[in-house]
């Protein structure tokens, strides 16, 4: 597989109070691919659903056998902010400008090389005797800067991302690592990248929209929490990265309605009250008159918040992208509430996989939950359809929309495919790799709905692909490199 590539991306120079940021050399194209990126020095993987922190990280570079090269530590030293250092410096928080040419290795071992000509820095004694170690020394970071950069630089994930590792007949892991293009991207709780992908120790990412030339690029830092209303994310944002986030999606919610602000409140402490595995918990008790009553109760007092939060959205808020902004600060309850009504009515709902699906996109497109989600909503479509159940009233209902939907967040999260055939077997490896998500919440097990679904899939061609590609705007864009590493899933 190729190693790093950098696409029309370049590192901006760096601002007041919010540093360095990528931004888009050209106009881009939804799914076009920004960089492959090499971690430094390599990866950590644990067992799935271990959640590996960045401490692991150090340590295992410490223990490993190849440690930290020179050239690892000059990036890691390129990453390094003044403000997020030891308190005893005084320095301004902006961080010297760089490029992502510093980040090649030839680029890195050529600093580390004149560092080391000029003479600057003894080695550590734990390195004495190894020459790049001495040159490395000259940018050396004390331990309490390596720290503050890893805690905030590292990207990790609990699991491995399931269709890929499907496809290639491994195991799923948990995983962390330190990209250093990636870690160049600032937050945003409605970013315009979709989800990073891991591919084997690389990590690819790729515009979810329209990006124009100048746009800086952005990604989320909250996972799962990027569901929550406002003042939540604030405070972990703050509390982990030290930052007041001004995204859009922000601006809009602090100047919402005090009402809206109040509704979503309610409805975080509401659904904060049961995790999913006590919300399965009730429903395997189900038969039981408690567990009942107490799933009824759920799904209504969730059902009024909603309706609630639909009112004032509709009193207050004019523009669609900002409802849907606000709606999906309210993620968990609606989520609560559509599981629960399908639990209770004994029969699936087959909008409501879309209407969540649509609401991941706004903070994680392209993600695993996001691409569920549309695939979950497909086949429910599917098997209502096999079952003769009524025919969508709305346009934007219709199957072949569902599969287009579909079609294009695989497109975003792996690349755009040369063939059907490859979708499919994406599409397939997504569905049969399926286990229970952290939403806990979604739950694919119509096998009769699947099959229609690969064969429609099969047999929307590049019509599909077609509506894959003008969803967002603009034309299709090949991207080669792309197809070429995804040929090798095959
Ligand atoms: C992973 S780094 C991103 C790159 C960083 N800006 C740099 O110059 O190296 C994360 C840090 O960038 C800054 N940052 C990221 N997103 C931001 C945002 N939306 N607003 C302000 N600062 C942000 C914060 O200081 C945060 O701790």
């Amino acid at each position: 597989m190729n190693d790093r590539h950098i696409g029309p991306v370049e590192v901006s120079p760096p601002q007041p109070g919010r540093g360095r940021g990528v931004v888009a050399r050209e106009d881009l194209q939804p799914g076009s691919l920004l960089f492959v990126s090499e971690p430094v020095g390599s990866v950590l993987e644990g067992q799935l659903g271990q959640q590996l922190q960045p401490q692991h990280l150090l340590q295992h570079w410490k223990t490993s056998q190849q440690g930290l090269s020179a050239e690892d530590r000059v990036k890691l030293s390129l990453l390094h902010r003044p403000s997020s250092s030891s308190s005893s410096s005084s320095s301004s928080s902006t961080p010297p400008p760089i490029s992502f040419k510093d980040f090649s290795t030839s680029k890195a071992s050529s600093k580390a090389k004149k560092a080391s000509a000029k003479g600057f820095g003894a080695a550590p004694a734990k390195q004495a005797g190894n020459a790049a170690a001495a040159a490395a020394a000259a940018v050396e970071l004390t331990d309490e800067q390596l720290e503050a950069v890893v805690a905030c630089n590292a990207y990790g994930d609990d699991h491995t991302d399931a269709t890929l590792t499907y496809c290639r007949q491994e195991q799923q892991r948990s995983v962390i690592g330190l990209f250093p293009e990636f870690s160049l991207l600032n937050h945003s709780c409605a970013p315009n990248t979709a989800a990073p992908v891991l591919l084997r120790d690389r990590l690819l990412l790729r515009t979810a929209v329209v990006v124009p030339a100048g746009q800086e690029l952005t990604t989320s830092y909250l996972s799962t929490a990027g569901g929550m209303p406002r003042q939540q994310r604030q405070q972990l944002l703050q509390q982990h990265y030290g930052f007041v986030c001004g995204c859009h999606r922000c601006k809009a919610e602090e100047q919402a309605a005090p009402d809206i602000t109040a509704t979503l409140q309610a409805m975080h402490a509401f659904s904060s009250s049961i995790d999913a595995p006590q919300l399965l918990q009730l429903m395997a008790a189900a038969g039981d008159e408690a567990s009942t009553a107490k799933l009824t109760t759920l799904h209504q007092q969730a059902g009024k918040l909603v309706q609630q939060l639909e009112d004032q959205l509709q009193q207050h808020v004019t523009e669609p992208v900002v409802a849907q902004w606000l709606r999906a600060s309210g993620y968990d309850m609606l989520a609560l509430m559509l599981r629960t009504g399908e639990f209770l009515a004994g029969v699936k709902d087959v909008a409501a996989a879309k209407r969540l699906a649509e609401l991941v996109r706004v903070f994680a497109p392209a993600s695993e939950p996001h691409l569920l989600l549309l695939s979950d909503s497909a086949v429910r479509a599917a098997e209502a359809a096999a079952a003769g159940g009524p025919a969508p009233t709305a346009p934007e209902d219709t199957q072949e929309l569902r599969v287009a939907q579909l079609v294009r967040a695989l497109a975003l999260r792996y690349g755009e495919p040369r063939d059907m055939d490859l979708l499919t077997t994406l599409a397939g490896a997504l569905s049969a790799s399926l286990t229970p998500h952290w939403l806990g919440l979604i739950d694919l097990d119509g096998a009769m709905g699947l099959q229609q679904l690969m064969q429609q899939l099969a047999a929307a061609g590049s019509a599909a692909a077609g509506a894959a590609g003008s969803d967002g705007g603009g034309s299709r864009r090949k991207v080669e490199m792309d197809a070429s590493q995804l040929g090798q899933l095959q």
